[in-house]
């Protein structure tokens, strides 16, 4: 099979498909081999629980369709009781002897009865298929705010944690819509169960010794059922690494963000090839298993056949014995039928119930999980404001990966106060944006503590104390809003003198003015009549959202930086660190600036040098300067870096 006009790329050229080490632990089809290995003794010990966690979900989301589905499935049962026993009625009128006029008269009666059972069942049909559509999606969506809801209320030190991240991801890529199939399918096999019961129910008024005949049928169609089921969950294992690479390959090729990268490295040819390669196994096996489930039909049929021959011949034993009447005889065959059918839908609903348990069980752990790391219940109300902050011998270290176990801080002590600037400075991963972290409220420290004057952060009100701290983040977010929205959408109101004042002061008042429908203009390209600033104008843009939110009087007297000039040219940044300062002058706030720009540094009230995670020097500029340490040798290789260009840049013109 060819998918694609790019020359045939080989197994070599492709170093034996792209090497995506992380595969190798399936995520997404996690409980593939705990559904293969299903049992019916296992699903059966699981069912009550997992019926129960359906209904209690279900039952959250919307207790009259969990109550119109229930009692509709019960009636439609009933009425298949009621139109069994009346065709009872129907055979045991015709067949009491020849059949005449008078006995098709005499037969009306029941036949109107049949009719009236038979249009009950499907009006309860009907309206338990309307009522089990409505409380499908409301389930999942139940189920999707749940998830959103602890997500997003976790401590950011869950995001750091790869276990909870892998379990995160799992319930998000199949937690709620699992939790829509469990409970569609619970409701199918409570519609399979009363069919059956219906069907038992009735053989068994009409005569015991049907029991077992129905039981006979139905052998052959629990073979099969449990024979195909399982067959499909090996399918499924076999191929779980396979279609989450399948997947990831979609995903890559599809991405926005890959799409440059894609091109300027020629890759299409080979992520094509990698998918055909794996897309192609994928389709051999589910040929295979067409073919297999063809066959154990196949035998199926043949052992049913079989099997119904059995009955009718145990039947027609029982009629020329006496033991039954035509009628009944008659009214068991269609008994056993109705039996037949509703036990292979419940049948293959049950093992759809336990393998949609598997993950919704998985996501009740996740939520489990995620509650051991809300924050504290009943905090302290954040402080309003401070003259002063001090960190006090802080050490924080990340819980999982970058340096292991050593601490991204150690024992960090410094003091910020309002209306004055302190900048960060120190080589890369020396710890500055952890330390902003933590002054920011987003991390707890492991051991020391930060305390607005005489308040200890430890314990208080984070979301309150957040509140009050206005961030520039290094990794900032490009929200696909509104260039409005991404100023203000993290503040209460929307005022056009503060809007203006913080586009001034970040400069992005000039980006927006090149905006094809100014404040209005959405800001992602892949909705229509969407903008695409650059690397600088989203820097511009992030800044704004930063004085926007600082730009309340006293109620965020704290404003963090961090690294917020990477992208801007050097106009743009000379602009901004004096917009800085003026903001720490006019607001009265404490400005934290993270850089690696000494020029810009210099302006900074008091410097705080880090290197390893430690405050290896700190104070004013001339003073580190003249102290001859990190700093001097820092400052030294920029302001070498300008010395040497000016000449050269002289020379060649
Ligand atoms: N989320 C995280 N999980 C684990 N380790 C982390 C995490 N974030 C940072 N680290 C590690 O903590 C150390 C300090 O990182 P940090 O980002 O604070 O450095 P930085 O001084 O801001 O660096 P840069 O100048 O490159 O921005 C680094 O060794 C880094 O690998």
């Amino acid at each position: 099979m060819t998918r694609t006009t790019e020359p045939p790329v080989t197994d070599d050229e492709t170093g034996g498909g792209l090497s995506l080490p992380e595969l190798a632990t399936p995520v997404w089809r996690h409980f593939g081999s705990q559904a293969a290995e299903a049992t019916w003794a296992r699903i059966a010990r699981r069912m009550p629980a997992l019926a129960a966690q359906a209904a209690a979900l279900a039952w959250q989301s919307s207790p009259r369709d969990l109550l119109a589905t229930t009692a509709l499935n019960i009636g439609m049962g009933a009425a298949t009781a009621w139109a069994l026993v009346a065709t009872t009625g129907v055979l045991g009128e015709l067949f009491a002897a020849a059949p005449t006029p008078d006995r098709l008269a005499a037969a009306l009666p029941s036949l109107l009865v049949l009719a009236a059972a038979l249009a009950l069942r499907g009006i309860c049909s009907a309206a338990a298929g309307r009522a089990q559509a409505r409380l499908e999606p409301k389930v999942v969506l139940t189920a999707e705010r749940r998830l959103l809801s602890r997500c997003t209320a976790v401590e950011l030190r869950a995001f750091d944690d790869s276990g909870f991240h892998d379990h995160l991801y799992r319930c998000y890529a199949r937690g709620s819509d699992e939790a829509g199939a469990l409970v569609r399918h619970t409701a199918d096999v409570l519609t399979g169960t009363v069919g059956v019961a219906a069907a038992v129910g009735v053989l068994g008024v009409l005569h015991p010794a049907l029991l077992p005949l129905l039981l006979l049928a139905m052998a052959p169609q629990w073979w099969g059922s449990s024979a195909a089921a399982r067959m499909r969950y090996r399918m499924i294992v076999a191929f779980t690494d396979g279609h989450r690479r399948k997947f990831l390959l979609e995903q890559i090729m599809v991405n926005r963000d890959n799409a440059a990268e894609i091109r300027s490295f020629t890759m299409e040819g080979r992520l094509l090839a990698e998918f055909d390669r794996v897309a192609d196994r994928e389709l051999d096996i589910q040929l295979g298993l067409a073919t297999r489930q063809a066959l154990i039909r196949l035998a199926g049929s043949a052992a049913g056949g079989l099997a119904s021959g059995a009955v009718f011949a145990v039947l027609g034993l029982m009629l020329v014995g006496g033991t039954v009447e035509i009628a009944v005889a008659g009214a068991a065959v269609v008994a056993i039928r109705v039996a037949q059918g509703a036990l292979g839908n419940a049948l293959s609903s049950l093992t759809h119930v336990y393998e949609s348990g598997l993950y919704f069980s998985d996501f009740v752990a996740f939520e489990e999980e995620a509650a051991l790391r809300l924050p504290p219940a009943e905090p302290e109300p954040a402080p309003e404001g401070f003259e002063e902050i001090r960190v006090e011998n802080v050490t924080f270290t990340y819980p999982s990966g970058g340096k292991g176990d050593a601490p991204a801080l150690d024992d960090v002590s410094l003091i910020l106060r309002r209306g004055r600037t302190v900048a960060l400075v120190g080589e890369n991963g020396s710890g500055k944006t952890t330390l902003a972290k933590l002054l920011s409220g987003l991390y707890a420290p492991e051991s020391g503590r930060i305390r607005w004057d005489d308040t200890d952060l430890a314990g208080v009100d984070g979301t309150g104390l957040r509140r009050r701290i206005s961030v520039i983040a290094q990794d900032h977010t490009h929200w696909p809003l509104t260039a409005r929205r991404n100023v203000v959408m993290s503040s209460p109101g929307d005022d056009p003198g503060r809007l203006e004042r913080a586009a001034r002061a970040a400069r992005a008042d000039t980006v927006v003015a090149e905006l094809a429908h100014g404040w209005d203009t959405l800001l992602d390209k892949r909705f229509v009549d969407g903008a695409e600033p650059s690397g600088g104008q989203w820097q511009r843009l992030a800044a704004a959202r930063g004085f926007y939110r600082g730009d309340d009087g006293d109620a965020t007297p704290l404003l963090i930086a961090d690294e917020p000039t990477a992208a801007l040219d050097a106009r743009a940044e000379h602009a901004f660190f004096a917009s800085l300062h003026a903001h720490a002058g006019r607001t009265g706030a404490a400005v934290v600036l993270i850089t690696h720009r000494l020029a810009s540094v210099r302006m900074a009230d008091h410097i705080v040098v880090l290197s390893k995670g430690r405050v290896v020097e700190e104070g004013a500029h001339a003073d580190l300067v003249e102290a001859d340490g990190l700093y001097r040798e820092l400052w030294d290789l920029q302001a070498a870096a300008y010395r040497w260009s000016v000449p050269e840049s002289r020379h060649s013109a």
